[in-house]
């Protein structure tokens, strides 16, 4: 399986997505990462683009709301030709099957292959006393990830977003094919931002996970294209 160091392009607007990836080779395909700020000042179209220019596409959009509304939304998404997109496990069972459903249909509508889907299980901002207090959600943050991890494979997604630290425990129980891609990658050299559950490629790779998602680390570096690399370097040197 294709093991992506994912790009998340995080900005808030077209001309500044595209001008970031024209710092690439045009003939060095990537995976980028668009998410809600990029989606919500560029819409559909940046996902076009980036697609034309031959880089795949994860857009994660986090849905989460009554089961109708997710399918629905799902069906769309589902019809623009991206790798992955991503559902929020907490909204349990019901409308995790509602997301898979709208997905696949809207892929079948296009002739199209079915995105792989991925649930949220515990965000790598979460620590133990958000999970505890804020959520009232007792035990270890990597009980609960384990546990949305069963929701999520129970009500057929492909997969889960979570921190690398509890990717050996989520494969250990719901075996190796169930995807396990992690953000809150942090290279010894980067800081730590907002992220709170952090690994490092290498450890990542070690522990298990099936992609990456880096973000700043690779947006805000000097050379973004040289961070690229020294991530990938370090990454893939640990599958070998
Ligand atoms: O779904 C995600 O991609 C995601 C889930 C999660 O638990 N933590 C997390 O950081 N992310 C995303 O991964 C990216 C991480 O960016 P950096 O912290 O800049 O590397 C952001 O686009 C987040 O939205």
């Amino acid at each position: 399986m294709k093991r992506p160091v994912i790009i998340a392009l995080d900005f808030p607007t077209e001309q500044r997505a595209l001008a970031f990836l024209d710092q690439f080779p045009a003939e060095m395909a990537v995976t980028v990462k668009i998410g809600m700020e990029l989606f919500y000042a560029a819409g559909p179209a940046i996902v076009r683009a980036v697609i034309a220019r031959g880089h795949d596409v994860f857009l994660d959009l986090k849905l989460h709301d009554i089961p109708n509304t997710v399918e629905a939304g799902m069906r769309v998404i589902g019809q623009l030709g991206v790798r992955y997109t991503t559902v929020h496990a907490a909204g349990g069972h019901v409308m995790l099957a509602a997301a898979k459903r709208g997905l696949v249909a809207g892929a079948q509508a296009q002739g199209l292959p079915a995105p792989t889907l991925l649930a949220i299980t515990q965000l790598t901002s979460t620590n133990q006393q958000i999970l505890n207090v804020d959520q009232q959600i007792p035990g270890t943050v990597a009980a609960s990830a384990v546990h949305y991890a069963q929701v999520a494979q129970a009500s057929g997604c492909d997969g889960v977003i979570c921190s690398a630290q509890e990717v050996g425990a989520i494969h250990a129980a719901l075996g190796p094919a169930f995807v396990g891609i992690t953000p809150g990658i942090r290279p010894s050299w980067a800081q730590a931002n907002d992220q709170q559950r952090i690994m490092t490629p290498a450890a990542a790779a070690k522990a298990g996970s099936n992609g990456l998602v880096v973000g700043r680390p690779i947006t805000q570096a000097a050379d973004p294209v040289a961070a690229y690399q020294r991530i990938l370097t370090e990454w893939s040197g640990q599958h070998e």
